[in-house]
């Protein structure tokens, strides 16, 4: 039988790391895990059990607290804490704006990594995890590593597309270059691109096109095994 494929997919925000890896698990019969919807989950803990986002060390001695559980279908990937659907909640604009602050945390990144692991290895057929060091510090020894990128005003443009105007497209991108700093400044896992990792810039193509890119690119890792 063939070895499962893992597929590690890291970017910055907007760059169509959820939606590429949902499609490319879908068609080829893999699992899915969104990485950031469990840091979007524990941040979302944090808020609402009256935990101070920006006290390091509050945030630390409560980060193996919530139970978190990650569906990973990709047709209909489901998160839960403490046995509740958290879904929802984890995509308001309180938890986008702390959740930078929480997953700078070392503790917190421990905690959800040993899960994120625990996935890949569950998985029976190999999996596609979306994140941001997936290929550099997750799982190193991904079958297929993709770093995606996009300019900052097509990603603004795609999510204020979603927030149906709720916030203008500046602003939009004023907080989604915020957050890449954010993550990319700190000192542990910061969003990186691994030195082995295939960079592939959406900015000028469908999401069709990309996930035949992704998709020719694992039947390629695939064949050559
Ligand atoms: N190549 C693309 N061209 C146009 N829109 C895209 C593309 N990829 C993704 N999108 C759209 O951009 C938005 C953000 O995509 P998403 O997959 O959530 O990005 P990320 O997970 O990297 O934050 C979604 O509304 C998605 O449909
Ligand atoms: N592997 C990961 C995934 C997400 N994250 C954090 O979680 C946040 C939310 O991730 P996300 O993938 O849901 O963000 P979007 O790009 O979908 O808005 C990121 O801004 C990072 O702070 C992380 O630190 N490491």
């Amino acid at each position: 039988m063939e070895s499962p494929v893992i597929v590690a997919i890291d970017g910055p925000s907007g760059t169509g790391k959820s939606s590429t890896s949902k499609a490319v698990a879908a068609k080829l019969g893999l699992s899915y895990l969104d990485t950031g919807a469990q840091y979007r989950a524990i941040t979302w803990w944090m808020l609402s059990n009256g935990v101070d986002v920006s006290d390091t060390e509050a945030v630390a001695n409560a980060s193996a607290k919530p139970v978190i559980v990650s569906g990973t279908e990709p047709v209909g990937p489901t998160i839960t804490v403490d046995g509740e659907d958290a879904s929802g909640p984890i995509r308001t604009q309180e938890v986008t704006a702390a959740v930078s602050a929480v997953s700078a945390v070392p503790e917190v990144r421990t905690r959800l990594v040993g899960l994120q692991r625990a996935a890949a290895a569950a998985a029976p057929d190999g999996i596609v995890v979306e994140g941001r060091d997936i290929g550099t510090t997750v799982l190193p020894d991904a079958t297929l590593k993709i770093f995606l990128t996009a300019s900052a005003e097509a990603r603004a443009s795609r999510r204020s597309g979603e927030l149906k105007g709720a916030q203008s497209v500046q602003a939009t991108q004023d907080a989604l270059v915020k957050r890449d700093a954010a993550d990319s400044g700190r000192k542990t896992s910061p969003l990186a691109k691994a030195d082995d990792a295939i960079e592939v810039d959406t900015t000028d193509l469908s999401l069709d096109q990309v996930i035949e890119c992704i998709v020719t690119l694992i039947e390629e890792k695939r064949a050559a095994r």
